[in-house]
């Protein structure tokens, strides 16, 4: 049985400041989950952490729970026998991700042969999977290099590379990104069946709403580095309740694209709410106290003192 994916006050930073900070939560097996928020708000960092592939300068605490293990307590052979086989990876930047000295097929090839030993067999599932990923005929894009391939093609031959094992989960950091609108939604039809009929669970990585509504059944909000509401996609989507998934929406083009103001000073020292100097609704206890998360519904999280009403101070 597939397992969930349990954050404990998972915290990473860089030397200055928590770039992921303090998060609780649970990814639950069986769903898509997508990661919003803006640029720089710690979605890759946190989707790396779990993959158990930050940079070695990344200083990481709390626990990261797969079945009975805390990924963050491996050893990298350990790791190793996770990632790509149990957790696959369609990373963010198809142009970094492939080799561009070597031609597609032995790259695919050596990713599906980590679980099938045979080359014959090994190949037939190079095949295959290409086809998954709609290249009908698979022969030619073997046979290229990478250059020689569109920025849409590389994203489809990275994804099968991501499901080469056949992980029972998979994070997709910005799997659309850079990809017009037709190939967007091909990417994610794809995605849904691959969720649905091989019962994959997964985390997507997303600035595009299209594919969170399209996509995913769970949706968390993060701002810098912290959870600030989380639920079923379509009432965070259409009722949001914190004030910065409200901005984060009405900034989309098909909102009349309104920014987010943006703070003349950052919020210094450690109290109050990470977005209380940017938020229109802030008020001094925005400023004082950390927000707790508030649970509505018995499901429904929010990072908020105004979630339920008035603060209880107030
Ligand atoms: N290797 C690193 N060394 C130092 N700082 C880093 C490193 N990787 C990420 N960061 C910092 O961590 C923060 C979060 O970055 P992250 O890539 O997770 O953002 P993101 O939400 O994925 O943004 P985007 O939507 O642009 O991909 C940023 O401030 C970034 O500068
Ligand atoms: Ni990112």
């Amino acid at each position: 049985m597939a397992e969930n994916i349990i954050l404990e006050d998972l915290t990473v930073s860089f030397g200055n400041g928590n770039v992921v900070n303090h998060i609780s939560t649970v990814f639950q097996s069986g769903y898509i989950t997508g990661l919003l928020g803006e640029s720089g708000s710690g979605k890759s960092v946190l989707g790396m952490s779990v993959i158990g592939l930050l940079p070695s300068n990344a200083k990481q605490s709390g626990r990261i729970l797969f079945g009975n293990r805390n990924l963050l307590a491996l050893t990298q052979k350990q790791l190793r026998g996770i990632r790509g086989k149990r957790i696959g990876l369609i990373p963010q930047n198809p142009a970094d991700s492939l080799n561009p000295a070597r031609r597609i097929g032995p790259q695919m090839t050596e990713a599906v042969r980590v679980n099938i030993k045979k080359k014959k067999e090994a190949k037939k599932k190079a095949n295959l999977l290409l086809q998954t990923f709609g290249f009908l005929d698979s022969a030619p894009i073997l046979r290229n290099y990478s250059f020689q391939l569109s920025g849409g093609m590389k994203q489809r031959v990275l994804s099968a590379m991501g499901l080469a094992c056949d992980p029972e989960w998979v994070i997709a950091d910005e799997p659309t990104k850079g990809l017009d609108a037709a190939l967007r939604g091909q990417v994610c039809s794809l995605l849904n069946e691959i969720s649905r009929k091989k019962g994959k669970s997964m985390l997507i990585i997303t600035h595009d709403l299209m594919l969170a509504e399209k996509s995913c059944q769970w949706l968390m909000v993060l701002y810098q580095g912290r959870i600030m509401e989380e639920g079923n996609t379509e009432e965070v989507l259409h009722h949001p309740l914190h004030p910065y998934t409200e901005g984060l929406l009405s900034a989309q083009p098909s909102h009349g694209m309104h920014s987010i103001p943006y703070a003349a000073s950052k919020k210094g020292g450690n109290s109050g709410c990470e977005f209380s100097d940017r938020c229109p609704k802030a008020s001094k206890i925005c400023c004082e106290a950390d927000p707790p998360v508030i649970v509505l519904n018995g499901h429904r999280k929010v990072r908020c003192h105004y979630a339920a009403g008035s603060p209880a101070s107030e």
